[in-house]
């Protein structure tokens, strides 16, 4: 058995976390899967980098707004993929390749699963390799789930992770789930030419977010996707190519390609956690107190293994922390959840940071709602902006920031000095009086819904 100092599982942000602060420890990184983990290869950035590009198009098909003619001959899928994946695909391999030139890091490619207190057996090619380690960090991350009515049906479906690199766009996409995934792919596939319905258990798209924001974006694209809303698929039936998908209203929908976005779960079932008493939350995560340590000591998890907030701007900031906690175990930092952003890329853009409406309502809070349109700013003119808005949510006791919303180009962008002054504690009244805001940006939507709270 080969000994460490210390032991990283998963080479997504588990492989962020270590720099040449540990260059004096014996490090092992251990990976199934390539380097770069979800975002690179599967999430977050080629989800993002096919937006834009369904973006052009989308602005092409609109170009009549602007008094522009112009005409969409097509979107060239393959030299699209070959351009997303083949940057990513050799970002990470450089990747990997970096950290095996690394003096201090030992890369061992294969699944790993615990075999008792800081051990852990490593499937690898070349056969299991026992490595024992005086402190671990689990970083695995999670991976979609697929309920038993498609994945007993025996009949091919795609998910995230496959879907970005198919042969060429489905002619007709039928998507499961509304959330994040469903609405960013559902958006590049209709831009490419897929003809997309989406069956949804709930009775509005992106019904987690503020529910104005549900309402916006679930009638922004009635008219592009067929929504199948409050359904459940029953059944899966026909042949790989012609699937014959059964709801529980009876109807029949026929697809080519039937994308699964129901939601990820935590890899941590996979990893034997009970042989290093590791303790898991009844979600999956990995149980973890505010410096993210586990309830095994030496052992922290981080990232969508353990996060109650899935998303890879968290999980970097957690993996600066676990850093940190392992340099500096007497001065130990803790991680917080307040005023976490958030965005869905799709087109209108969206963004969110703090509570939603119905969440103020439901905490009984005392708040204020202010909201500006987009078409009543000078930008918004420009753009030819006919549905976003900006909400705000303020305490009205003390003026706090609550939550704020976006809707509409450029969303992800203007959230951030809402979300600067919500970490930083300010009333939305000096947010709105005491920086001065760009004549005629975007961003006096932002502060016009400020100044509508009074
Ligand atoms: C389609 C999609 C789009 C997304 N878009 C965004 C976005 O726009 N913005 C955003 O903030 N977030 C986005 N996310 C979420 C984001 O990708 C994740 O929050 C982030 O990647 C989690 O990082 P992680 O390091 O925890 O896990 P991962 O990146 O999944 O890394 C886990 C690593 O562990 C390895 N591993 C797993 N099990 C084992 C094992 N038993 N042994 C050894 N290795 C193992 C895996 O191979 C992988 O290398 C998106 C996700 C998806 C799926
Ligand atoms: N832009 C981003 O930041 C971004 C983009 C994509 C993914 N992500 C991350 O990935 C995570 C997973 O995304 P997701 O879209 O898979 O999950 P999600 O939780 O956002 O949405 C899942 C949706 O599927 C619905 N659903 C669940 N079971 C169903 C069923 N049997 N039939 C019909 N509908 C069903 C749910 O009601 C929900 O609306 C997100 O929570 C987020 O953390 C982030």
């Amino acid at each position: 058995m080969r000994r460490h100092d210390l032991l990283v599982l998963g080479a997504g942000t588990g492989n962020a976390l270590l720099d040449d602060r540990f260059a004096s420890l014996d490090v092992a990184l251990v990976s199934e899967g390539p380097f770069g983990g979800t975002c690179l290869n599967a999430g977050c950035i080629p989800s993002k980098m096919l937006a834009a590009t369904a973006d052009v198009a989308e602005a092409v098909r609109d170009s009549a707004r602007h008094d522009v003619d112009a005409r969409l001959d097509g979107v060239r899928w393959r030299a699209v993929q070959e351009r997303v994946f083949g940057r990513l695909d050799a970002d990470s391999r450089e990747g990997e390749q970096g950290r095996r030139d690394s003096e201090f890091v030992t890369v061992h490619r294969g699944r790993a699963r615990f075999t008792g207190e800081r051990r852990v057996r490593v499937d690898t090619e070349d056969g299991p390799l026992d490595l024992a380690a005086d402190r671990i960090v689990i970083a695995a991350g999670g991976r979609p789930v697929v309920p038993p009515v498609v994945a007993d049906s025996g009949l091919p479906y795609e998910t995230s992770d496959t879907v970005m690199r198919l042969a060429a766009p489905p002619r007709r996409l039928v998507v499961l789930g509304g959330g994040y995934i469903a609405a960013e792919l559902a958006q590049v596939f209709h831009a490419m030419g897929s003809r997309i319905t989406v069956v949804e258990q709930r009775d509005r798209l992106l019904e987690q977010q503020d529910e104005s924001i549900a309402e916006a974006f679930t009638e922004a694209v009635r008219g592009k996707w067929d929504l199948r809303l409050g359904r459940e698929l029953t059944g899966v039936a026909g042949s790989p190519g012609a699937l014959r998908l059964t709801l529980d209203d009876g109807a029949e929908l026929t697809a080519d390609t039937l994308l699964v976005a129901v939601g990820r779960r935590p890899n941590s079932d996979r990893l034997a956690l009970e042989k290093a008493a590791v303790e898991v939350r009844e979600d999956g995560r990995i149980e973890v107190d505010d410096r993210l340590r586990t309830s095994a000591e030496g052992v922290w998890a981080l990232g969508d293994i353990a996060t109650p907030v899935p998303l890879k701007h968290v999980a970097n900031r957690e993996a600066e922390i676990v850093a940190h906690n392992l340099l500096h175990p007497d001065d130990p930092r803790t991680m917080s959840y307040h005023a976490v952003p958030s965005a869905v890329f799709t087109r209108p853009q969206i963004a969110q940071v703090g509570l939603t409406e119905q969440e103020a309502r439901s905490q009984g809070l005392d708040y204020a709602v202010g909201m500006r349109r987009y078409e009543d700013v000078a930008y918004g003119w420009a753009l030819e902006d006919t549905t976003g808005f900006c909400k705000v949510l303020a305490d009205r006791a003390d003026g706090r920031l609550l939550g704020a919303h976006l809707f509409g180009p450029q969303a992800a962008t203007l959230v951030q000095p809402l979300v600067v002054a919500m970490t930083a504690g300010m009333t939305a009244r000096a947010l709105a009086e005491q920086p001065l805001w760009i004549h005629p940006a975007l961003t006096e939507v932002v502060e016009n819904a400020l100044r509508e709270l009074g």
